[in-house]
């Protein structure tokens, strides 16, 4: 058999090629500058921001509506950023740009889907992504409307995915574990960071059980655009109830993905698994993956999973569930100790105070507003 050939890089990690070297300064700039080796607000960004990245491309527009994970968002900063669909992600894409003159061998392409990688290392329970190297740059902006929204319906959700880059359900279902680790900031206008789970700073599957507890409520205003009712909703102070996306009530309920969606309840190594695989198709969108470098030893291991089971959050428990999933049964699982409804802290250390990086840049959200007082 053929043998492969391997460059150690200074730090002795082994690599097929040493371009793969280049990323390990920046995986410490990163951590360093803006990550602050925590799963807070600035990976979480950073995760949604390869999403938005990668997903602007489309088979049936073809290649001028979009190239992909082409860092695209980095090199037209106030073209992309500024559509509706990509509110916040300005945040992300500000915190990027110092990188790519830091870093001038790595594309902005890289930058994107490395970035997205090395912060979820962080969050204990996230898989060791898939990275590869040599993302060309990206020639143009795409077009506004390839984003999906949390209003659009399931039918439209997974045509787009299908449209990006073949996505099956299975795989749309297993790309929104993303949203273990995911806080809004614009679907509710007058609330910043309401988070999508009980645990926005645990890689674990609670995500997937929450949407399925029945809506009683909402954390901030009422009904707004793509925001349907919670099961905790409580805030007080930042400490911010839960909020539920339209779009993902919708997949854990439509009849294409409810079982997937069901599939996943305390099944962290199946999660963890399934939203890697689907991960490595997203950030190759737009690339042959023959044509790239395989770095995945750079990036570094994940903080491993808490080994907690999925819990009911207090108070709650199977009565509370609304099923869609016919031909499954439901795990048993138990309730979270306490009397009152769970209170979300606002800081992966459970304080009320953590500040995020923001540094200044040319992207701006729609509307102009730069977002720089996020936290
Ligand atoms: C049906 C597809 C999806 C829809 C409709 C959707 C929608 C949204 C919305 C509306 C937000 C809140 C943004 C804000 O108000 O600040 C959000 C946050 C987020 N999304 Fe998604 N999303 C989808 C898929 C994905 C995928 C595939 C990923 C990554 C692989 C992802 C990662 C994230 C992350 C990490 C956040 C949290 C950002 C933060 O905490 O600041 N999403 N998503
Ligand atoms: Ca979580
Ligand atoms: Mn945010």
């Amino acid at each position: 058999a053929p043998t492969q050939s391997t460059v150690t890089c200074s730090d002795g990690t082994v690599v097929p090629d040493s371009v793969c070297c280049e990323f390990i300064p920046l995986r410490e700039a990163l951590n360093d500058q803006v990550i602050q080796s925590d799963c807070g607000e600035d990976a979480h960004e950073l995760l949604r921001l390869t999403f938005h990245d990668a997903i602007a491309i489309s088979q049936s527009l073809g290649p001028s509506a979009g190239g992909g994970a082409d860092g695209s968002m980095l090199l037209f900063p106030t073209v992309e950023p500024a559509f509706f669909a990509n509110l916040g992600i300005a945040d992300s894409v500000n915190n990027l740009i110092p990188f790519m003159s830091q870093f001038p061998n790595i594309s902005p392409g890289d930058l994107v889907q490395f970035a997205g990688a090395v912060a979820i290392t962080n969050c204990p329970g996230a898989p060791q992504l898939e990275f590869l190297a040599g993302r060309p740059n990206g020639t143009a902006p795409a077009i506004d409307g390839l984003i999906p929204e949390p209003q659009d319906s399931i039918d439209d959700i997974l045509a787009r995915f299908d449209d990006a880059g073949g996505f099956t359900p299975f795989e749309v279902v297993s790309l929104l574990a993303s949203h273990t680790v995911a806080r809004a900031d614009h679907v509710d206008p007058t609330l910043d960071a309401a988070p999508f789970d009980s645990t926005p700073f645990t890689f674990d599957t609670q995500i997937f059980l929450e949407v399925l507890l029945k809506g009683t409520g909402f954390p901030g205003t009422d009904n707004n655009t793509g925001e349907v009712a919670s099961p905790i909703p409580v805030t007080n102070g930042t400490d911010v109830g839960e909020l539920r996306l339209q779009s993902d009530f919708g997949l854990a309920h439509d009849s294409r993905t409810a079982c997937f969606w069901q599939g996943f309840v305390n099944q962290q190594d199946f999660m963890a698994q399934s939203f890697k695989a689907a991960m490595a198709k997203l950030a190759v969108l737009g690339h042959n993956a023959a044509d790239l470098v395989n770095c995945s030893a750079v990036i570094p291991t994940p903080l491993p999973a808490t080994g907690k089971p999925a819990t009911f959050p207090a108070t709650l428990g199977p009565d509370d569930l609304e099923l869609s999933c016919t031909t499954e049964p439901f795990p048993s699982l138990t309730t979270d100790p306490g009397a009152q409804e769970t209170l979300i802290p606002h800081c992966s250390d459970g304080s009320m105070d953590c500040e995020s990086v923001q540094f200044d840049g040319p992207a701006t959200n729609f509307g102009g507003d730069d977002d720089d007082d996020d936290s």
